[in-house]
Parts: structure tokens; sequence; C-alpha cells
């Protein structure tokens, strides 16, 4: 009952705010985005400047936990000036409840672009984009931070816009790991505080994309195969996977493997 009681509290306090009303005198909001685990982010209309901005509000049912990870967002993000990633405007308080204000990316997410638009991404066009993004990471790398969040929802494609989002769970280098006792294998990869884990990422962003065209064949589903052998891609790509997915000896940094990258597109 004390639980129930509890969630029907925290999904009241963490009800968002309506389209049209105004954060602060100046930020109206447009729509909601999205809740994610610690914030609620609305699209808003800036009224001084005329641009859309995105604000994101610490979740109130997080309590203070809430408030330090939107503050530890922030300060990465303004760490990070880059045309690929949100820029950072301003952070306040109004009623007691903490909101940051970035830079909104037009475009679509990659998830989007796949699961939504049907896209296909072919190898070759696949490891253009994989380059893109470890351009992107080896300059967040080369600032001893690490983004922990790589996935196909937090990158969005806008013509040839790439940029990379949502630095809720990033982290500098030498910080703690934030993972939970019973975190599993495939986690504690993508989670640790160590540049390897972006590249563990990205090498599943790599996977996704791939079978963006595949199809499986019903006697294929049956023998349920893994993805070395179901998809028809060149040894190398195969070869730059297995060391992102750490499966052998893994890179060391983004630019090892851009090197690599640099070799097969040539
Ligand atoms: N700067 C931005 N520009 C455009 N869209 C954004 C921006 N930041 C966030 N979004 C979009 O807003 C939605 C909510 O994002 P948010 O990062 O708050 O939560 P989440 O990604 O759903 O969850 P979590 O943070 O727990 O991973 C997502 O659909 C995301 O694509």
């Amino acid at each position: 009952m004390i639980s129930y009681l509890k969630r029907a509290y925290e999904a009241w306090i963490d009800y968002p705010r309506r389209e049209g009303e105004v954060i602060r005198g100046q930020y109206q909001i447009e729509h909601f985005l999205g809740m994610g685990s610690y914030g609620l982010t609305y699209l808003c209309l800036d009224k001084h400047s005329g641009r859309e901005v995105v604000a994101k509000q610490a979740k109130p049912s997080k309590g203070q936990l809430g408030q330090d990870l939107l503050h530890r967002e922030m300060a990465i993000m303004s760490q990070l000036e880059h045309p690929s990633i949100p820029k950072c405007y301003t952070s306040f308080e109004e009623s007691k409840r903490l909101y940051m204000i970035t830079e909104y990316i037009k475009g679509r997410t990659v998830e989007d672009l796949i699961f939504e638009r049907g896209a296909q991404f072919a190898e070759k066009d696949a490891l253009i984009l994989i380059r893109r993004l470890l351009d992107i990471v080896r300059f967040i790398h080369e600032r001893s931070i690490v983004h922990l969040d790589i996935r196909i929802p937090n990158v969005i494609l806008d013509g040839d816009r790439m940029s990379l989002i949502d630095f809720g769970l990033a982290a500098r280098l030498g910080e703690p790991a934030r993972l939970t006792l019973d975190a599993d294998e495939e986690l504690i990869r993508r989670r640790t505080v160590d540049v390897t884990s972006d590249l563990y990422a990205i090498g599943h962003f790599l996977l996704f994309m791939l079978y963006s065209t595949f199809e499986s064949k019903e006697e294929q589903e049956e023998a349920a195969r893994g993805w070395d052998e179901e998809l028809p891609i060149s040894t190398h790509t195969k070869l730059i996977i297995r060391k992102l997915l750490q499966i052998d000896s893994p890179y060391r940094s983004a630019q090892a493997c851009i090197d690599e990258l640099d070799t097969v597109l040539a």
C-alpha cells in the first residue's frame, strides 16, 4: 500500500507541465519531448530570441539527486563546445525546480530513422556514419569525458549534420562508475568510466545500422545465429566490430578505431 501511494505521489509531482505554459516568463512550452530517468524534457519557444530551445527539468520525485545530476550534466555540456553537441545556454531555478536550457537539435534520431522511417544503412554508409560519430566521441574523450549512453536514440541526423545528445550519464575519467551491485556484464562494459565503454556502445550502434538491411528467412530464424554469421559484411568490418565489442583485443582510443576505418574507407 505504501509503495502504491509512493508511486501515485511521484506520478503526480512528475506530471509534465502543459503546452502553452511559460517557464520563468521566457520559455513557452510547445510540447513535451519525453521523460527520462531523472528529467522531464520540453521543446520551448524562447520568447526573447524567437528560437526553439530544449528545457530539461530535474524530475521532482528524484529530489536532490535529480538536481545534482542535472547540475553535473550542465557542467559537462558546458565544457564541450562542438558543432555536433547541443549548446548549453543557461540554467535557473523556478519554484524550487531546476531547469537547464540547451540548443534544440532538429532532425531525426537514428532510432526513428530505422524503426519509423524504415531507413536502411548499407555497409559503407554505416561505416561512414560511425567514422563521423567517432570524431565527436574523440573530441569528448580528449576532454577527459566519457558519454556512457551512446545509443541510436541519442544520435540525431539532419541532412549532413550529425549530433550526439543526452549527456545525463556522462562522467569525467577517473570518477567512480555509478553501477548498481547487480549490474550485468553488458552494463559494466557500457557504463564503466573508461573510453572503451563508449567504443563498446559504438559497436552495438554499428550493428543496429547493419541490421537495418537484414531480412531473415524463416529457416534462419530457427537456428539463432550470431551477427557474424548472419550479416553479409566484409571481413574488415567484422574485425572492427569484434574489437569494438571487446571480443578481440579492444581499441584503446577512438583515434585507433578512426585510423583503421580510414584505411578501410580509403
Ligand atoms: N537537445 C535536444 N534536441 C532535440 N531533441 C532532444 C534534445 N534533448 C533531448 N531531446 C529529445 O527529448 C526526448 C527526451 O530526452 P531525455 O534525454 O530527457 O530522455 P530520454 O533520452 O528519453 O531518457 P534518459 O535520459 O533516461 O536516457 C528524447 O526523445 C530526445 O530525443
